[in-house]
């Protein structure tokens, strides 16, 4: 492995199988510093400054010239069913509860793990050419997304998703399913892969099954991640059947602390905001999928912020978004605030920039989300080339609204190098396996 970047090949296959002592040389900060960053081969950011290459060109087993380059940390996806890109532009242009029931319902049903894991693939691919570092997914066979994530390096925290409409038959097979999933994840010792508890959301999951979610969270100390709060329809039922929002239902059962990371929160009242508040609770926002199917009104940002509720930022899955862009949801969110609420100043790049990382780098308790020493090198390096990127006025304001998933150039997840200079090992080969894949899945849909 040469030490010199001008002799580094991209194809060089060793450059991605494992984390080395790296020195980046001559990148730019979002506050427009020029630096060089040194992180150990653990993975930890150790030194950022001016001109640190002198001191540690001797440590260091790899140099990637980081001139033309911005630095911003790897962005952080805290909801999303990954599998699902086997499924996008399967069915659109619908409202979530007839689109869930009339098309995506019945065509999982037929999903095999190894749809799973071709999906997923496909999914890790699409992430890290985007700059994601870490996803919180909620799906099923999720050994098999598991396999897929190891395979490509991110970070992920892992649910099965419980759905039992009240059947404690159901609840049984889906807490087994959750129980082997906690116990497989921990067997592999990658502490980039962490198992959670999903029940799905308070309309298929009842209280007395929520309630068993939580005293599991709460005794194997894991997350617990779930829908929240998407459609009005949602909170109507909640208040006729529970006499409570969706949002006091989790509490009641034990379900809001600061291990919950909820999905959407769109129907959040000021009441329910406070209560996260208090719990300790997340948020993850995901804008373009609510747009899409149409939920009606946006997060309550201004409430949730006043409450000091940690808002991170997610995709939801590729059937109601149709990408995993995390650049696309930094300008949808900053964009759908300032509309929805009729406020100019809701939401400003700098937020929604850390939204997209240190906040959801905390909902899913990473020690990364910052370039900082002590962190873990989760960095993405933009192409300051990209016409996205010209002029420079404002590096922050460009990332949060004029960037793209392809202005990403290069993409390192906890020192190892996932992404160089917009080359990923094997990517043919998972973008034909997962379209034979979603293929087959139709297929078998169609045979019944
Ligand atoms: C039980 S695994 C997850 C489950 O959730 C479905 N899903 C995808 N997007 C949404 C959404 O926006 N709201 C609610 N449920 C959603 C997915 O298809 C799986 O069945
Ligand atoms: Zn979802």
């Amino acid at each position: 492995m040469s030490k010199q970047p001008d002799t580094t090949s991209v194809k060089d296959l060793e450059l991605y199988t494992k984390t080395r002592s790296t020195l980046i040389t001559g990148t730019l900060l979002p506050d427009k510093r020029k630096v060089d960053i040194w992180y150990d081969e653990t993975g930890t950011i150790r030194e950022i400054g001016p001109d640190i290459s002198h001191a540690h060109k001797g440590d260091a087993d790899i140099i990637i010239d980081g001139s033309g380059t911005l630095a911003i940390p790897g962005l952080y996806n805290t909801h999303t069913h990954a599998a699902m890109t086997l499924l996008r532009g399967y069915a659109d242009d619908m409202h979530l509860q007839q689109w869930l029931s009339e098309k995506i319902w019945p065509l999982e049903a037929h999903l095999t793990g190894d749809h799973v894991y071709w999906g997923t693939k496909l999914a890790c691919l699409e992430m890290i050419r985007s700059g994601t570092v870490a996803m919180n997914d909620m799906y099923f066979f999720m050994k098999d997304t598991a396999r897929a994530v190891e395979e490509a390096g991110i970070r992920a925290v892992l649910c099965h998703g419980i759905i039992t409409f009240g059947d404690e038959a159901k609840l049984e097979q889906e807490m087994k399913a959750t129980e082997d999933l906690v116990r497989h994840i921990r067997s592999q010792n990658n502490p980039l892969i962490r198992p959670a508890i999903g029940p799905h959301a308070p309309y298929t999951v009842p209280p007395q099954h929520l309630e068993v979610c939580a005293e599991y969270s709460r005794n194997e100390d894991i997350i617990l991640h779930t829908h929240l709060a998407e459609t009005k329809q949602e909170v109507d039922d909640c208040q006729k059947t529970n006499g409570m929002s969706p949002a006091a239902l989790l509490d009641k059962t034990g379900c809001l602390s600061s291990r919950t990371v909820a999905a959407h929160g769109c129907w959040l009242t000021e009441d329910d905001c406070r209560l996260l508040g208090e719990r300790g609770a997340h948020i993850a926002h995901n804008p373009v999928s609510n747009m899409k199917l149409a939920t009606g009104r946006a997060m309550p940002y201004h409430h949730l912020s006043e409450k000091k509720v940690n808002v991170s930022l997610g995709t939801d899955g590729c059937s109601s978004n149709n990408n995993l862009d995390m650049f696309e949801e930094m300008k949808t969110a900053a964009i759908c605030q300032k509309f929805f609420w009729n406020s100019d100043t809701l939401l400003p790049a700098g937020e929604v920039l850390s939204m997209a990382t240190s906040s959801g780098a905390r909902a899913l308790g990473y020690s990364a989300g910052e370039i900082k020493p002590g962190l873990s090198a989760d960095i993405c390096l933009l192409s300051l080339n990209h016409p996205s990127m010209v002029p420079l006025h404002n590096p922050v304001s460009n990332v949060a609204y004029s960037a793209l998933g392809c202005t990403v150039q290069t993409v390192i997840c906890n020192g190892k190098i996932l992404m160089y200079e917009g080359y990923i090992p094997q990517e043919q080969e998972i973008i034909t396996g997962a379209s034979s894949s979603a293929t087959d899945l139709l297929d078998r849909a169609a045979r019944q």
